[in-house]
């Protein structure tokens, strides 16, 4: 059976047009005027866009000595309801290695999910088996490899385990992301603050302040640049971070930027909060900042030094955040955002005129599939693509509460916040998965999407470093000292 989409304004990253979309089975047919379906969905007054993709979530992850409640079809579920149709969530291996970790995502992924899904698998360290596992991750669709830069004596890797990883990735073909805070800082720090008597939420956004988030990309930046890989950072949260990468950006470097929807939109003073509570939901690495570094975050996004807006979906439950009651460094580290990323940035971005719809579609699908070399099959409204489109109405507002929303856990940290601009309908490759205010997903009827290595900047960096390697010079005897 056919559907057509029918009366609406299609916004791309490139353009916006009036146009009619016609689907067969998972993809799109055709875009033109008064095409013919067996099954009309209407678009009168609304846009029609790519599905989100949000390239940051950590579903059910074990860390830091709990697990995160958002399930994979919770989580899925509350993403296709705001419009989001793909996610791309971190595999976080234990002691049995990269493959038996990603097995376990993949099992969970495929029972439960409602959207689109894939994966980034997480490097915590480095050992010949690593080295080899990676080529098999690869080899199963998965071209990006995370490293942790923070999370001392759990997650972190230090500057030889990257730069190993990164030489592994640029000879796969594969893209290294990067949470780049200084680990060894923010440990330091985070003791001397509890010695101090700084036991509470407020202390975790002193612990972690922008110059440590700075320092960290500058030197994951020089290490991918040694490596000869491009390189991503994920929740690019401060001037000092997008500094670094606009600094490496104008000399050359291929470097990715990802600013979370919750830093554009929050601020620190959420860590002053006298509810112990509402500050600890909103503990997060790195934490909110101040309206100077939001100005610099919309500025990138604007002008194209960020590419990206993610989430970084790692929901706890207040009963988990409780864990820190009397030490700030065991609240789990996490917030929700997956449910309201369109919604937040559309009003916040679009609404105010910092983005125009184009660049609203671009960070929220578009150039993300470009960078995971899954474009134009996903983020694009072109002929043969699958059909994972949003009728969005940007008339239509809400005010988010954690007592409507889709997510399982007990609270939001946009709370209160008035948004105009929701899906009227979400399709997932073809099916209609959230309308009319319903979602109807089938938990296990997402599919896990498969990226190939050597996307194009792979490739052109590869040549460039190859070009430009070291090369020995050949002396012929006569300009040797003699007796050599
Ligand atoms: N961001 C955060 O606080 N928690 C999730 C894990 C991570 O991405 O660092
Ligand atoms: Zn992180
Ligand atoms: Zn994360």
């Amino acid at each position: 059976m056919s559907k057509v989409i029918r009366g609406g304004t299609v916004v791309a990253a490139d353009r916006s047009y009036e146009a009619d979309v016609l689907i067969e089975g998972e993809t799109i047919a055709a875009i033109g005027p008064d095409l013919r379906g067996d099954q009309v969905i209407d678009a009168e007054g609304a846009l029609i866009i790519p599905g989100g993709i949000d390239p940051h979530t950590h579903f059910e992850m074990p860390f830091m000595g709990t697990t995160t409640a958002e399930t994979w079809e919770s989580g899925t579920y509350a993403a296709v309801s705001g419009g989001t149709t793909m996610v791309v969530d971190f595999v976080i291996p234990g002691e049995d290695g990269l493959l038996v970790a990603l097995d376990q995502w993949e099992e969970r992924a495929a029972r439960q999910a409602c959207s689109d899904y894939s994966f980034h698998v997480s490097i915590t360290g480095w050992s010949k088996t690593i080295f080899d596992e990676m080529e098999t991750v690869v080899g199963r669709g998965v071209n990006t490899f995370k490293h942790f830069m923070a999370y001392k004596g759990a997650l972190m890797v230090n500057d030889d385990e990257m730069f190993a990883s990164f030489q592994r990735c640029a000879a796969l073909g594969a893209i290294p992301f990067v949470h780049a805070e200084n680990g060894d800082l923010v440990a330091a720090m985070q003791q001397k603050l509890m010695s101090s008597g700084l036991s509470g939420p407020e202390a975790h956004a002193y612990s972690r302040p922008p110059d440590v988030e700075g320092e960290a990309v500058n030197r994951a930046i020089t290490i991918a640049d040694a490596a000869g890989v491009p390189v991503y950072i994920v929740h690019v949260s401060c001037e000092q971070a997008h500094e670094a990468i606009r600094r490496a950006q104008h000399k050359g470097i291929r470097v990715y930027g990802e600013p979370l929807i919750q830093h554009l939109t929050l601020d620190e003073c959420e860590y002053a909060n006298p509810d112990w509570a509402h500050a600890a939901q909103r503990v997060m690495s790195p934490p909110f900042r101040d309206a100077r570094h939001q100005a610099s975050l919309w500025a990138g996004l604007q002008s194209g030094s960020l590419h990206t807006v993610a989430t970084d979906h790692a929901a706890f439950t207040m009963e988990q955040k409780r864990l820190g009651l009397n030490d700030f460094t065991r609240i789990p580290n996490g917030t929700g955002g997956v449910e309201d990323r369109l919604s937040v940035l559309w009003t916040r971005g679009v609404e105010t005129g910092r983005l125009t719809p184009n660049e609203f579609v671009a960070v929220t699908s578009t150039n993300i599939a470009k960078i995971l070399n899954i474009y134009p099959r996903k983020g694009a409204i072109v002929p043969g693509a699958d059909a994972d489109l949003v009728v969005w109405d940007p008339k239509a507002g809400k005010t988010i509460s954690a007592a409507t929303q889709k997510s399982i856990i007990d609270y939001n940290v946009f709370e209160g916040m008035q948004v105009s601009g929701l899906p009227r309908y979400t399709l997932s490759r073809g099916e209609i998965v959230w309308g009319d205010g319903v979602a109807t997903p089938r938990p296990g009827r997402g599919k896990f999407v498969r990226r190939e290595p050597f996307q194009a900047v792979n490739r052109a960096l590869s040549t460039w470093k190859e070009l430009t390697a070291p090369r020995a010079v050949n002396r012929s005897p006569e300009h040797m000292p003699i007796g050599v």
